[in-house]
């Protein structure tokens, strides 16, 4: 077998148990001194230096012009770098043939691109059929796939792009963009042309898809909200490309590394930090000290997994002055307010609790 059908051979669905467990492979980015200078003497990207690791996901932001696009469209060469190198792995993909580069990496974007006299089956089979997928391989994977973005393959396969609403599209756009198993996933603001109630929906399900598949992913977005909620890391970009923090989103949030970055993060950015921070066991206090507990009826209740947001908000709700905290089945403890406040001047940014 030549290389490139041994790669493509590699690059099919595992058909051993049902390809979902084929959907593991992942790649480490690295970009070393990564640089773009326009013709016009616009320097997009300024010497970047940046890994993510395999399988995490990765946001960008940064204001309109900082070159956040021009990073994406580099790692799949859709724009040419005028320096430095980009690695997956050890594969020095800099000088790579850009077509082939593009069919291990999947590309998400916002106005989503789907070809518009094509059904969703065939707009989620484009990779797969250039790869030379057989029709039976190609089929499963489109079903598969459909399924788990949440469309049901039999009502929704055979629409076209204009007989779905933007959310639609927008799953129809990252099933596409899953196809052929990439080993890296670069999404530019995928969800951004949605309503907020939508997007919501957008972000969760995607989180649920990433745990699954956990893709090496780099993900452009303009909202804050949106980089916390998905990131495992955040980098935090300025003109011309420049790292002012990479860090995950507490980390962000709790230690801004500058004040360009406290002020991009945001004013609110101690209730944003509340929504990533998991409550610590520590911070619980016992039912004994807390006198109307052994008589409420219907107390409000978080898991012990639950983030001090979530504590916080049930707390409110509940009109007790505290939540119950469960580890399982089992009381864990009962938070205050006091405590919510106090773990989260006791909690290391960045550190699990
Ligand atoms: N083809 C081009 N020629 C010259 N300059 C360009 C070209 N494409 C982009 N730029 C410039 O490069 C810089 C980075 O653009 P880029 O699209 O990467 O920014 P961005 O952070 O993604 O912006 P936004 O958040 O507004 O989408 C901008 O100053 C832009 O004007």
């Amino acid at each position: 077998m030549d290389a490139t059908r041994a790669e493509h051979a590699a690059e099919r669905p595992n058909h051993g148990d049902s390809s979902r467990t084929g959907e593991n492979r992942a790649a480490e980015i690295r970009l070393d001194r990564l640089t773009k200078a326009y013709p016009n003497g616009t320097v997009a990207v300024a010497e970047l230096s940046l890994a993510v690791p395999a399988g995490e996901l990765v946001t960008l932001v940064g204001p309109s012009g900082c070159g956040k696009s021009t990073i994406l469209r580099m790692i799949n060469r859709l724009v040419e770098p005028t320096g430095g190198q980009i690695f997956l792995d050890d594969d020095d993909i800099t000088t790579a043939d850009p077509v082939e580069l593009r069919r291990r990496i999947g590309y998400a974007i916002q106005d989503v691109g789907l070809f518009p006299h094509q059904t969703v089956r065939q707009n989620v089979a484009t990779v797969p059929r250039l790869l030379g997928w057989s029709k039976p391989d190609t089929r499963d994977r489109v079903d598969e796939l459909l399924d788990l973005v949440g469309l049901d393959p039999a009502e929704y396969g055979k629409r076209y792009p204009d007989e779905l609403s933007g959310g639609q599209r927008q799953r129809v756009g990252v099933a596409r963009a899953l196809a052929a198993d990439p080993v890296v996933l670069l999404m530019d603001e995928p969800f951004s042309a949605v309503d907020p109630i939508a997007r919501g929906r957008l972000q969760e399900e995607f989180l649920r898809l990433q745990a699954e598949v956990r893709k090496t992913t780099v993900f452009v977005t303009h909202d804050v909200d949106e980089a916390v909620r998905l990131g495992d890391r955040i980098a935090v970009l300025s003109a011309g490309g420049k790292l002012e923090q990479y860090a995950p989103p507490a980390e962000i949030l709790g230690r801004p590394a500058s004040s360009f970055v406290a002020e991009f993060v945001g004013a609110d950015r101690g209730i944003k930090r509340l929504g990533v921070t998991s409550i610590p066991p520590a911070a619980l206090r016992s039912p004994d000290e807390v006198p109307s507990f052994a008589t409420a009826t219907a107390p409000p209740r978080v898991p012990l997994t639950a983030t001090l947001r979530e504590a916080l908000a049930a707390l409110l709700e509940g009109g007790t002055g505290w939540v119950r905290v469960d580890d399982g089945d089992r009381l864990a403890g009962v938070l205050t307010p006091d405590d919510i406040y106090q773990a989260m001047h006791d909690t290391q940014p960045g550190r699990p609790a």
